[in-house]
């Protein structure tokens, strides 16, 4: 049986994750976990299991395989020390990490025997989305890229870490190395950047656009997530594929999903 914490339980995604965990033979959901002081601790989310707040974390990840983090950029600063255990292994899914916090994560990985899967997106889909964003922009070198991610209007963070992790993948492909964020003003032509431009809207569960323009013709591939079980379902399939893993890697959806 894998024990399985998951921190942000209450959230859109975290809510579902736990459910889906609670509902496979051989997950069980032995922590949930939210801010310290949120309303939210105590009340029971699934049957028997209540909500715990975040200074409570290390004790509950004690006798845990995996600890899932879906809760915010500034949560996951304090989260992830919290949940450092020799031999527990991690996915993680929220995004806007900063880049130190992922640095430490990383030797801590190593050190301590443990192993992860960190994405900023667990669907199928998006993974292939990512595979065709790197073979266009290995065979389309020197068209303009354009990225445009539209989300609801509770988003934290911006632009989306699959954005982000679009972009780093076609800088990879092709000879661009500059990103730029929107455009305002006497800006000139356009140069060889990536462009990422951010749409927060209404209840939008996730989109991508990648724009690769040449002068004659133009590609433009687009993900739509149309409900949140997509991640769900892709995280159950990461904790199910790193429990006791310790690989002491960071591992990707690639790996998961065969890709
Ligand atoms: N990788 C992927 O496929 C996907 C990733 N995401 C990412 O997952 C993250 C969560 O998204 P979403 O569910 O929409 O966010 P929500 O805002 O809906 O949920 C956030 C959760 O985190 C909890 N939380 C907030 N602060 C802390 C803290 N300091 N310590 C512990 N828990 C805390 C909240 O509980 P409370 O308020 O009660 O404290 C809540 O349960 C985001 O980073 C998002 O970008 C989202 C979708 C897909
Ligand atoms: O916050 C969200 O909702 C989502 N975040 C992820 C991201 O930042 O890439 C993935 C998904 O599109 C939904």
């Amino acid at each position: 049986m894998i024990s399985v914490v998951v921190g942000g339980a209450t959230g859109k995604l975290g809510s579902l994750v736990c459910r889906l965990v609670s509902e496979q033979e051989d997950m069980k959901l032995s922590g949930a976990i939210v801010s310290e002081g949120s309303a939210n601790i105590g009340r029971e989310i699934l049957p028997g299991v209540r909500c715990i707040g975040a200074d409570r974390l290390s004790e509950a990840v004690k006798d845990a395989d995996v600890y899932v983090d879906l809760t915010s950029p500034s949560a996951i600063v304090k989260t992830l020390p919290a949940a450092r255990r020799k031999g527990l292994n991690y996915v993680i899914g929220t995004t806007g990490i900063p880049k130190e916090v992922m640095e430490t994560f990383e030797k801590n990985i190593a050190a301590d025997g443990s192993g992860a899967v960190v994405t900023p997106n667990f669907s199928v889909g998006v993974n292939v989305f990512f595979k065709t964003c790197e073979s266009l922009a290995a065979a389309l070198k020197d068209y303009d890229i354009e990225i445009i991610e539209t989300h609801h209007n509770q988003k934290k963070d911006a632009p989306s870490g699959t954005a982000k992790k679009a972009a780093e993948l076609i800088a990879a492909n092709s000879c661009k190395t500059e990103y730029l964020y929107g455009r305002e003003g006497e800006v000139g032509a356009r140069g060889n950047e990536i462009c990422i431009h951010s749409v927060r809207a209404g209840d939008v569960v996730g989109e991508h656009t990648v724009i690769f323009a040449g002068n004659k013709e133009r590609i433009e591939l687009t993900h739509r997530a149309h409900s949140r079980e997509a991640f769900a379902e892709g995280a159950v399939a990461a904790i199910r594929w790193i429990a006791n893993k310790n690989s002491g890697k960071i591992h990707t959806m690639y790996e998961v999903l065969g890709l």
